[in-house]
């Protein structure tokens, strides 16, 4: 039975006959005894289809059926397109079947439900699939680790695996290694704890010849001495030829399943190449749902147990118990993320101190008065403004020897109130050329003063006839373009303005309360003039911390779905919580210490030192931050696109400016936006750290109280809707 067919030779037809018979008894043989056998790996009238964009379905598997035998290799070949990685997707769980059925290992395979055989099983994606900031050393022992390997098993693998495989010195970074390196890099991962399984898409792609002959002679010999079952899709077809069954498939159909002899004599070719193009044209009128033209073929079946990863959980549960296997899969999941970060110095850095440089910039930014703003003075009352200055320099009395009122000049000692730190003031003789002026950027505002002001003054004073009072009254032209800057030169002047009649009050022994307007206005929370950075700032550092957390969280869990581990991970048998639980605790020790620093170093600057104050904010930014971070969960469970998370970044950070009230009051907004407004987690959560602040409210006031009901409300909604999310789909 063992008939050797060298590559090259043709067979003659009696002898080809012949042979055709001795197939057709062993499977009979086989047929008979296949009850009792339990293979490694079966699919039985596998379908999957998508839609494309005209809405037509095109079926990637169409029918397909496969079985694979325990200790042996099974070669998948086929065209680009015909489905390969789909079916190992599917077989590995990470895809659902529209219909018929997987077993790995005896135990049915779905998406849904973790794969109770995904430690015996060993994967090496088409893509690299691994961590470019980690090093090899680093790679091998994350992946040992998830697989639950001791150590002194871990270390004898990776020697002989590094040895095997001719892997570089285990300090090289990936992000280092060249195609051919990364590749057998993945490869040394899949094979690390010795699956029972071994699923294999094109790995020898980029690997020199003499080097590919070591990987299949590895493969082959360990098939020999364990019940080690390989699927291999290769390019190579000649490589398949060293397969113990080699599988031809062609849109989504196996078109032929034996062993590379038995295709060779049964298409009558030399090689596989020629069997496979044999084959494509004996096929070509297979339609969609057609019989799928299979043949079924075993040598040397034997009855197979659950694989050694899984073993290895029993004992672990048996001997350990369930806590020790999450202290072993948490710290390796941690291991790995500090692995990576720490590489990162300016990624260190920025996250842990950016909210203290937000702070710095913050104490020299908003709340800081304008400085250096010009205002043009058009005085036709004292055209020239050094006679002001010589005038005020001999005369700042307002009376007389004979203590009467002095009417006279009064313009000086008004624009003498005007302080010089506040404004530069450039003198213009008409109004025409300060207006020129003004157009052209150079000037903020226009004072311009009456040629008999002091008259009018006096006149208005003495009368209190409302006849020519607009003569007394300074004409302010103001560029409104800023309203921050408007409204600063309107208070400053107007503060100017009361002083100025103020004196001229007490001057001239009338009441001084009689130019004061007829509101007197105290504070009740907060300073008259100081408040505004104490009210405002810490709302900065709020929305700052939960776009950090968010973003910075957002972005290590996309990266790890983008590079592939997230997918690898899941598949040695980690629970995506698990994983999450370890992005978790490690964004909020990062948002930790940022926002500690951050808000200290802001509050102490603004000279808030009360440490309640700073114990119920703290508490209450990292409750949001805990909000933010769950958000990201949410997102980067709906998507891995890298530029939809930035718009959304962006896009939601533009939400939380004009929602929270940080630039204009929600009061002011439509009654439809203020209800979204209020239902979104900035509004409640900036009054209530504006309470904080500047009314000492701690967490029995009501506003408080909001505050954390809102953000407790996101964390709530945003972890349900992310295991929703992550229970249909859990490989990204
Ligand atoms: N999510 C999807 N939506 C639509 N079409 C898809 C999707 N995933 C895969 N396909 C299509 O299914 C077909 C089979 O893809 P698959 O990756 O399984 O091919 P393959 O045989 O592994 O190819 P290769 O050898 O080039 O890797 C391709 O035409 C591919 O474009």
């Amino acid at each position: 039975m063992n008939i050797r067919v060298s590559e090259g030779s043709r067979m003659d037809h009696k002898l080809n006959r012949l042979r055709r018979k001795i197939m057709k008894a062993e499977k009979f043989l086989f047929v008979s005894t296949l009850d009792h056998i339990m293979n490694s790996v079966e699919v039985r009238d596998a379908f999957i289809s998508y839609h494309n964009e005209s809405t037509k379905q095109k079926f990637i598997l169409n029918g397909l059926n496969m079985t694979v035998a325990p200790s042996s290799i099974y070669a998948l070949i086929g065209a680009s397109g015909c489905g390969k990685t789909t079916l190992l997707s599917c077989i590995l769980g990470m895809k659902e079947l529209d219909s018929g059925t997987i077993k790995v290992l005896g135990h049915k395979v779905t998406s849904k439900k973790q794969n109770k055989v995904a430690r015996s099983i060993g994967f090496m994606p088409q893509d690299i699939a691994l961590s470019p900031q980690l090093t090899i050393g680093e790679t091998l022992k994350y992946f040992g680790n998830i697989f639950l390997m001791s150590e002194q098993k871990l270390e004898e693998r990776s020697h002989m695996i590094k040895e095997l495989l001719e892997l570089p010195p285990d300090d090289r970074l990936i992000e280092n290694l060249s195609g051919g390196q990364r590749r057998r890099v993945s490869l040394a991962a899949a094979i690390i704890h010795n699956p029972q399984i071994l699923i294999l898409d094109e790995p020898t792609v980029g690997v020199d010849s003499i080097l590919r002959d070591k990987i299949w002679k590895f493969l082959i010999k360990s098939t020999r001495e364990s019940n080690l079952s390989i699927i291999i899709t290769t390019h190579y077809i000649s490589e398949a030829q060293q397969s113990d069954r080699c599988g031809m498939m062609r849109d989504g159909v196996l078109l032929a399943e034996d062993s590379p002899r038995n295709i060779l004599l049964k298409y009558e070719a030399d090689s596989l190449d020629e069997a496979f193009l044999n084959l494509c044209k004996l096929n070509k009128q297979v339609l969609p749902n057609s019989q799928n033209p299979i043949e079924v073929v075993c040598d040397g079946y034997v009855k197979n147990d659950i694989g050694a990863g899984q073993e290895k959980i029993d004992e672990l549960s048996h001997f350990k118990g369930k806590l020790l296997y999450y202290i072993q899969i948490i710290s390796a999941l941690f291991s790995k993320e500090w692995a990576c970060f720490k590489r990162g110095k300016m990624d260190l850095l920025s996250n842990l101190l950016y909210l203290t440089f937000l702070s710095i910039m913050l104490m020299f930014g908003p709340g800081s008065d304008p400085r250096g703003l010009k205002i043009g003075i058009v005085n036709k009352e004292v055209l020239d403004p050094s006679y002001c200055k010589d005038y005020l320099r001999q005369n700042i009395s307002y009376r007389n020897e004979f203590n009467d009122c002095i009417y006279e000049h009064l313009s000086c000692h008004f624009l003498n109130e005007i302080q010089d730190e506040d404004f530069i003031k450039v003198h213009y003789n008409n109004f025409n050329d300060s207006y020129k002026d003004a157009k052209q950027g150079k000037l903020i505002a226009v004072l311009e003063i009456q040629r008999n002001f002091s008259e009018a003054l006096q006149y208005l004073h003495e009368n209190f006839n409302a006849n020519g009072i607009e003569f007394s009254q300074v004409g302010v032209h103001l560029d409104q373009t800023d309203m921050q800057i408007s409204t600063f030169v309107h208070n400053r002047l107007m503060k100017a303005y009361f002083k100025f009649a103020e004196k001229v009050m007490v001057g001239c022994k009338y009441n001084k309360d009689f130019v004061k307007p007829p509101l007197n206005i105290s504070p009740m929370f907060g300073s008259l003039y100081k408040s505004f950075k104490k009210s405002i700032l810490p709302l900065f550092i709020l929305q700052g911390a939960y776009f950090q957390s968010f973003g910075s969280s957002c972005y290590r869990i996309s990266q790890s779905k983008v590079d592939g581990i997230w997918n690898r991970t899941l598949l040695a048998g980690v629970n995506p919580i698990e994983i999450l639980i370890v992005q978790f605790i490690f964004s909020i020790v990062i948002m930790f210490v940022s926002f500690l620093s951050g808000i200290l170093v802001l509050f102490l600057s603004i000279g808030i030192t009360d440490f309640t104050t700073i114990f119920v904010s703290f508490i209450l930014g990292i409750s949001f931050c805990t909000a933010g971070i769950f958000m990201s969960v949410l997102l980067s469970s709906v998507t891995k696109n890298a530029s939809f998370i930035t718009a959304f970044i962006f896009g939601g950070s533009i939400l939380a400016v004009t929602t929270s009230g940080l630039f204009w009051p929600v009061d002011g907004q439509p009654e439809w936006l203020q209800q979204i407004s209020y239902f979104l987690p900035f509004a409640y959560t900036s009054d209530s750290l504006r309470d904080i602040v500047m009314k000492g409210s701690t967490f029995l006031d009501f506003n408080v109280i909001k505050g954390f009901v809102n953000i407790f409300f996101w964390i709530i909604a945003t972890f349900l809707l992310s295991f929703l999310v992550m229970k249909k789909k859990k490989f990204s």
